[in-house]
């Protein structure tokens, strides 16, 4: 123990974690800091380390290396990764939620908040019948037990059914009972795995609502998994971004949101905006790459993740084993490594001097709609007006020169005329002659 003030430390550092399963380095010399009275979110797609982490702080697994500092408020330190489960969470107060609902369902809300309680209810009996017959401060305890469960019942909004059994709550409201229950535990730490997987808009925003509360007007930090975005831009504090076991991102949210690795690793689930990214950052060679997809020689056999694939670099362990994987499997790092872009790329401007026929504006002031030809969405029709190209006609006379420009700049090598832009926009310019009033065909 320190004994000295924490109120600038934070309540929990993660220093080079590693953990290895075989030859899988899950999670490959992480660091990160949870600060206290804050809520951080732990990111990342499917398979990228994050219930590792947590299994890591909360003494499920040991890690391979690194260390995990747990400061609690009065100054007391502890090496979680040093301790079994059940002293994490009974000395250093460090709770936890997990991805699958572990209530007791046959029992009602508020025996589910009790026995949560158990614990101190037994110390205050002295582990005697006497004492639980009322002799020295169980009968006190007991009525302290019961006002934590009904303070945290009013806050989950579960008053009303605090005689329920706990299985017959709808999902939303077993989520908030499990933190709730967490909760009566008084920890210093909460760690939720998932809280809002599986829950409706409505019940996301009465998870949101209390998870501010805690923060809010507890002294607990928490330490959050999601994949709702919603919910974890929303409430976060401070977001740690992983994939493949490896930090890619520490930020705020508006840091990380921003982030090309984190969009490109995570946020960016289409992979035209995967691609809209390297566009910005890289050239097309990194594209048909991540086209051909995950090396499933190197990596995980059976994970979840639709990025699963090898983890990414080299960990050598204390007894010397080195685990290396294909570095080239990380997104984000593919992003990375080809920002920022070489001084001798060529500048947009000379891909846009390519296409013939650029138009300073689009005829009339209205361009054509042109997600109508299959292939285009918004944001490539976005970067078509940007360069000049507004309607039909004028890609229906696009030469080969023309093609290899506008490839060139979407990053789209073969796609033109693998979609059949050409037929596609002839095809809308025939049909608009055909329909002069309304003007879809644009050519004039
Ligand atoms: N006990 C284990 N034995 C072997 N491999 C494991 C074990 N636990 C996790 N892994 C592997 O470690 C990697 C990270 O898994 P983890 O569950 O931590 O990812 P995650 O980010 O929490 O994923 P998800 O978002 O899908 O829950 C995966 O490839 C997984 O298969």
């Amino acid at each position: 123990m320190s004994g000295t003030s924490t109120t600038t430390m934070p309540i929990l550092r993660i220093e080079h974690l590693s953990m290895k399963f075989g030859g899988l380095v899950a999670i490959g010399d992480l660091s990160f800091d949870v600060r206290r009275g804050e809520i951080t979110a732990l990111i990342g797609p499917n398979g990228a380390g994050k219930t590792t982490v947590f299994n890591c702080i909360t003494g499920f697994y040991k890690p391979t290396e690194g260390m995990i500092r747990f400061t609690g408020h009065a100054g007391n330190e502890f090496l979680l990764e040093r301790m079994p489960d059940f002293q994490i969470t009974a000395k250093a107060k460090v709770a936890r939620t997990f991805q699958n609902i572990r209530l007791f369902a046959g029992m009602t809300v508020l025996e589910n908040l009790l026995i949560a309680q158990h614990n101190k209810l037994m110390k205050a009996s002295g582990y005697t019948i006497l004492g639980m017959l009322g002799i020295g401060g169980y009968q006190q305890a007991a009525a302290e037990a019961i006002e934590k469960a009904r303070m945290w019942l009013e806050k989950a909004d579960l008053i009303d059914r605090a005689d329920d059994p706990a299985g017959d709550l709808p999902y939303g409201a077993q989520r908030r009972l499990e933190i709730a229950r967490a909760m009566c535990t008084d920890p210093e730490l909460l760690c939720l795995d998932e809280p809002a997987a599986g829950l409706n808009p409505r019940e996301s925003l009465a998870l949101n609502v209390l998870l501010r509360d805690i923060k809010e007007n507890t002294g607990t930090s928490i330490l959050l998994i999601e994949h709702d975005m919603s919910v974890v831009m929303e409430i976060s504090d401070h977001i740690v971004v992983l994939e493949y076991g490896r930090k890619i991102s520490d930020g705020t949210p508006e840091e990380v949101r921003t982030d090309p690795s984190v969009i490109a690793a995570y946020l960016g689930v289409d992979d035209e905006e995967v691609e809209d990214v390297l566009t910005e950052v890289g050239d097309e060679k990194v594209i048909e790459q991540l086209d051909t997809g995950p090396d499933i020689e190197h990596g995980p056999e059976a994970s979840a993740s639709m990025l699963a694939g090898p983890v990414s670099d080299t960990v050598v362990h204390g007894n010397g084993e080195r685990v290396t994987v294909d570095v080239g499997a990380s997104k984000a790092g593919q992003v990375k490594k080809m920002a920022p872009a070489p001084a001798t790329a060529k500048p947009a401007v000379d891909k846009k001097a390519g296409i013939a026929n650029r138009l300073s504006a689009p005829r009339d002031g209205k361009a054509d709609n042109l997600k109508l030809i299959k292939g285009i969405g918004p944001v490539n029709e976005k970067k078509l007006n940007d360069h000049g190209i507004y309607h039909f006609d004028q890609i229906a006379a696009w030469k080969k020169a023309d093609i290899e420009a506008v490839e060139s700049y979407l990053a789209f090598t073969g796609r033109i005329t693998r979609e059949n832009w050409i037929a596609q926009a002839k095809a809308l310019v025939k049909k608009a002659a055909t329909k002069p009033a309304t003007g879809r065909g644009g050519s004039k």
